[in-house]
């Protein structure tokens, strides 16, 4: 059988204010190759900045690639508008936090509108598939009212963590609370996390077949978090649903993937099953991620530290204004991109007036 998602020697490079990629930029992503079949749920891993976002939002249709480098589905996500309308491809980013389809429309999650309305006006829903993800279960309300009761304990919290991701996944889907939204929530008076949750909702609202998440657990309280992640496992061993989930948060992560991938500087550094990963590492997946990291970092350092001894600028991307300029002859980027995606072009264009940082970074400011 085919893969689900296919990565072929990804290589890409955002354009500058003409819609081209400026000239001798060295590629933000270079190289990356990995595939992922049916049921099969990978954690992108990497620091700020390393590409995760990009490679995304490339798997989501937002940026247009050669077609050859990237198909989900057996299609370039890019060109068949149709993996994304029909709901079999699913991309839940950042962004998600201000907009969301609505009734076709890109709707503003803070306006004074309802969660019902938000919810119940998408068309071509399973009601089933609905209920399952807006309600309450009798267990979470009393997991939950002895959790509030105990929240200056958080041996006691974690405990309850711990259990709830482990709820077997043949429990009934009404003893399980996956959203738990109250449908008369507005929308402009929600906490950042009951917001997040309605976004969520939505966006898991269709059947998908490959969903491309972008750290979207964020707000969510460690029980949301818990169950959002149980109920996604299942969508994978039930109906054979791919999952990328981008993220720098680990907590019951450690058997939650299939596979790991990890990019540093745009290129593959890693891409295993879960088990190779465990065999290398005796750590645990926040551990060995860290390790990871850490030797990165040093690397970085130790390069920069070697090229400022012989006199040469700490980084050899010099960036120019709205350029970066690498050496053209070893970086020149076989890109094929007009950078435009189907959400707001200020997120896709790199100018003067608009300095591009990866999600995480602006949030470090
Ligand atoms: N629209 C854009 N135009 C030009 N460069 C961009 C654009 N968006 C991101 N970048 C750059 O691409 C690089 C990778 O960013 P990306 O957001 O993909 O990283 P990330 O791994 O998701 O990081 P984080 O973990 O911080 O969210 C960064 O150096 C960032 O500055």
């Amino acid at each position: 059988m085919a893969p689900m998602v296919e990565i072929n020697h990804l290589t890409f490079t955002y354009p500058g204010i003409d819609g081209r990629p400026p000239p001798g930029a060295p590629p933000l992503i270079e190289d990356v190759c990995f595939s992922l079949d049916a049921g099969q749920r990978c954690l992108l891993i990497g620091a700020n900045g390393a590409g995760k976002t990009t490679i995304l939002k490339i798997l989501g249709g937002k940026h247009m690639v050669d077609p050859s480098m990237v198909r989900v589905l057996g299609r370039s996500a890019f060109h068949d508008t149709a993996l994304t309308s029909s709901g079999d491809l699913c991309y839940l980013g950042g962004e998600w936090r201000r907009d969301v389809a609505f009734a076709g429309y890109q709707v503003n999650i803070q306006m004074d509108i309802s969660a019902e309305k938000m919810i119940f006006g998408v068309a071509g829903v399973d009601p089933k598939r609905r209920e399952e993800l807006i309600k309450a279960s009798s267990l979470f309300h009393s997991v939950n009212s002895v959790l509030k009761k105990n929240l200056t304990n958080p041996t006691f919290v974690m405990e309850q963590f711990n259990k709830s991701i482990q709820l077997p996944l043949t429990a009934p889907v009404n003893e399980r609370n996956i959203l738990d939204i109250d449908l008369s929530w507005r929308m402009h008076k929600a906490s950042d996390g009951q917001r997040r949750r309605v976004q969520i909702c939505m966006g898991l609202l269709k059947a998908f077949k490959v969903l491309l998440l972008d750290e979207i657990t964020v707000d969510l309280d460690v029980l949301a978090r818990a169950n959002l992640l149980t109920y996604l496992k299942k969508e994978c061993e039930e109906r054979g649903a791919t999952i990328i989930y981008a993220t720098h948060i680990f907590d019951g992560l450690d058997d939650w993937p299939t596979h790991i991938v990890y990019i540093a500087h745009g290129k593959l550094q890693l891409a295993l099953p879960l088990e190779k990963v465990k065999e290398i590492s005796q750590l645990s997946l926040m551990r060995t991620v860290e390790a990871w990291l850490r030797k990165e970092r040093d690397e970085d350092r130790r390069r920069r530290r070697e090229r400022k001894e012989k006199g040469l600028p700490e980084s050899d991307k010099v960036v120019e204004g709205t350029r970066v300029i690498g050496d053209p002859a070893k970086n020149a980027a076989k890109v094929v991109n007009n950078g435009w995606a189907a959400g707001r072009l200020t997120s896709t264009i790199a100018g003067e007036e608009n300095f591009i940082f990866s999600s995480n970074s602006v949030l470090r400011q």
